[in-house]
């Protein structure tokens, strides 16, 4: 498994695996302790793991975490989806930076989100699934969304959006969550 800096984003990293193919279909290591930590990440952090299923189409976030935030390995373990991360960390040198990924089944890369950071996605496939590790129990009231269609962050989704809880379809803009976040 090959581990390396995301870019855009201070702090990120993507890991990619190194599938075994044959007949029967493939092997895949998707998580190593060994990996992790050599990033500098601590990997016995991981609270909870989960998975969604979305339908083509579908579109989750852009969901933040407030207090102390929350970090995350991100991956999608069925299918393909179009992932973002905004970096909305203040003090970080990639403050607003987004990253796109395409996560998929075929590939099982995972992307290390860290706290502070927005997330979101599209299913591209009939079915997507798509696998987290967070390392702070869930908690509904730290929930923060924003708008995905924010102007300001003008995110090239690939598709139409097919569904959207109704959390997200009455997000507010980023500079609403910025002004709240800051008062
Ligand atoms: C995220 C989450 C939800 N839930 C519950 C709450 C709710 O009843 C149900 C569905 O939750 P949501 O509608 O918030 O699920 P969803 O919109 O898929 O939320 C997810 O979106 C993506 C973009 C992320 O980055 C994730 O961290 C998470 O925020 O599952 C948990 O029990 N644990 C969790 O970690």
């Amino acid at each position: 498994m090959k581990a390396t800096e995301v870019p855009e984003i201070a702090g990120a990293y993507l890991f990619e695996p190194t599938p075994y193919a044959d007949e029967r279909g493939f092997f895949c290591r998707t998580f190593d302790v060994d990996v992790v930590r050599s990033v500098g990440l601590d990997p016995h952090a991981f609270v909870q793991d989960s998975v969604s299923r979305s339908v083509r189409g579908v579109l989750r976030g852009l969901h933040l975490r407030s207090g102390a935030g929350e970090a995350k390995l991100v991956r999608c373990s069925y299918g393909q989806i179009f992932d973002v991360v905004v970096d909305l960390r203040p003090d970080s040198p990639t403050y607003r930076n987004r990253a796109f990924f395409e996560l998929s089944g075929e590939t099982q890369k995972t992307v290390y989100i860290p706290a502070g950071c927005a997330h979101g996605f599209q299913a591209l496939t009939e079915i997507a699934d798509t696998s987290y590790r967070i390392d702070r129990e869930h908690d509904p009231s730290e929930d923060v969304t924003i708008a995905f269609d924010d102007p300001e962050l003008a995110i090239p989704w690939p598709l139409p959006v097919a569904l959207m809880s109704q959390r997200d379809r009455e997000a507010p803009s980023l500079a609403e969550v910025l002004k709240h976040k800051e008062s």
